[in-house]
């Protein structure tokens, strides 16, 4: 379970949001919502120990993630705006790199399955330079078939995506949820669930509000008043 409470946060001399609490509970999808410079990112950011909040508390499991440290790294899989792909590597190489940092151990063989499996078989030894923008963006996302860590922070994951890659990543989102993980996402896009419940948080705004099917009933909602 991942619990925020009194949550601030500022970059430079701009307050993004002040007294954010919120509790995301297993097989939960929270879907962070909210205009440009909001402060989705730093949110996600914050919430996954890259940057350290004004003031406020961020608990997983019960502990204080910063305490936590490495315990908290190997529960989580953080998926940043850029990707994370070195041009250099391969798909392969990437992945193997990736699986290395998050301390989740992957075979070449579970690697070479993942790009099939997300459509960049025969493009597995290629540079990811050569590779499309959206060619990149599903080595990143092999990730998320990868993984087996419970906590996954993916800021705008379905970006330069086509509709297969879309569906593909809502499957792959679906079975986290599914199998009892917990999910924060920042997307302009609507996000559909199988199994599990979605959570809303609109920055900047008061509008928060939880969306059927709702399995189990929420303790609370998300609320992150504008400054
Ligand atoms: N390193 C930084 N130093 C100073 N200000 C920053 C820094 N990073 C971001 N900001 C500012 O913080 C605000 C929020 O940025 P953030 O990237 O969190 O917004 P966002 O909601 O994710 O935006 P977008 O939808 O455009 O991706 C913006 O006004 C931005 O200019």
């Amino acid at each position: 379970m991942l619990e925020v409470a009194a949550l601030a946060c500022r970059r430079g001399d701009r307050h993004l949001f002040s007294d954010l609490s919120l509790t995301v509970r297993p097989r939960t999808l929270l879907h962070v919502r909210g205009r440009n410079g909001s402060g989705k990112t730093t949110l996600l950011r914050a919430l996954s120990g890259l940057l350290r909040p004004e003031t406020g508390s961020i608990r997983w499991r019960g502990e204080d993630i910063h305490h936590l440290g490495d315990d908290f790294n190997r529960d989580l899989l953080y998926f940043g705006h850029l990707n994370g792909i070195k041009a250099d590597l391969t798909g392969l190489e990437n992945l193997r790199v990736m699986a290395t940092l998050d301390q989740d151990p992957a075979s070449d063989d579970d690697i070479l399955d993942a790009l099939e499996h997300i459509g960049l078989g025969g493009f597995e030894d290629l540079p990811t330079r050569m590779l499309s923008q959206g060619q990149k963006k599903r080595v990143a996302l092999a990730r998320l078939i990868l993984s087996n860590a419970p906590l996954w922070i993916l800021d705008e994951p379905f970006t330069a995506l086509d509709s297969d890659a879309v569906h593909l990543l809502q499957t792959l989102i679906s079975k986290q949820v599914a199998d009892g993980g917990t999910v924060v996402l920042t997307t302009h896009q609507e996000v559909e669930l199988t199994r599990g419940q979605i959570q809303r948080l609109t920055l900047g705004a008061h509008d928060t509000d939880m969306q059927e099917p709702a399995e189990e009933a929420p303790s609370n909602e998300g609320s992150a008043p504008p400054c």
